[in-house]
């Protein structure tokens, strides 16, 4: 379970993320949909601890994300936005350095890894060096290194950003799968469909403030609007009528 209480972070005066309550129950798959420049990237990174939030707190199973942000890293597998691998690794040792990372001993990494790279389908390149994979390879090594601990939770920032449509439907369906298998996925997107196909709730982050939280029908009621996720989307992060910057 992941629970946002009052999470902050305000650079000078300026709200990156206005205080945000949330609860995002064991298992469920959660989108996290904002325009750029919401706030998505800013909320996930105090997730995993590397921003400080100006102020509130974010819990994962009940263990605080700054506090106790080395047991939040052991239940949890991260996905950033722009995966950087070492250049003069494989994508075989990177996983197994991740397992290693992770406490597993030497031979646990190895099997691990090749579970991992059969799974994502990458076993081809896995004697390939990082820096020469596709952006779909790499999304997937980031996923594989997300996932090789087998954590109870995922957080992934765009996970499907940057793909072909190829790439983004097989990665659509592993995450379906994991969600199926019991995780809890936290994910950030504005690719509206991807949302819409696999989450269970999304909310609407807009210029840091949550704009929306539900199922796309709750959303739909409380606007008493009608129509697809896009056309919600535009609904609430609609600036024209705004004086303000
Ligand atoms: N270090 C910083 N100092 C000042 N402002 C920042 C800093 N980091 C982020 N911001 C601002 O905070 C706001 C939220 O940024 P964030 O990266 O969280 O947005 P996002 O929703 O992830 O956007 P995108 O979809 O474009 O990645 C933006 O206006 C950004 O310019």
């Amino acid at each position: 379970m992941i629970q946002f209480e009052a999470l902050a972070k305000r650079y000078g005066s300026y709200d990156a993320v206005k205080p945000l309550t949330l609860t995002v129950p064991r298992g469920e798959m959660f989108g996290f949909l904002g325009p750029n420049g919401a706030g998505k990237t800013t909320t996930i990174r105090m997730m995993m601890g590397i921003l400080v939030p100006s102020s509130g707190r974010v819990l994962i199973d009940g263990l605080d994300c700054q506090q106790d942000a080395a047991a939040v890293k052991q239940r949890v597998g991260y996905l950033p936005d722009n995966p950087v691998f070492y250049d003069f690794l494989r994508g075989r040792e990177i996983l197994q350095f991740v397992a290693e990372m992770h406490g597993f001993s030497r031979r646990e990494a190895r099997e691990r890894s090749a579970q991992m790279l059969a799974h994502w389908g990458l076993d081809d390149v896995s004697e390939e060096f990082a820096v020469n994979y596709s952006m779909g390879m790499k999304k997937k090594l980031g996923l594989a290194c997300a996932m090789i601990h087998d954590p109870a939770v995922l957080i992934l920032d765009e996970p499907i950003n940057g793909l072909d449509p190829r790439a983004s439907r097989d990665v659509q369906e592993r995450l379906i799968a994991a969600a199926a298998g019991g995780k809890t996925i936290f994910v950030s997107t504005h690719l509206l469909d991807m949302a819409e196909k696999m989450c269970d709730r999304v909310g609407i982050i807009h210029r840091g403030a949550l704009a929306a939280t539900g199922t796309l029908d709750e959303i739909r009621a409380q606007l008493a609007a009608s129509g697809s996720l896009e056309d919600v989307f535009l609904m609430l992060t609609d600036d024209t009528d705004e004086t303000t910057p």
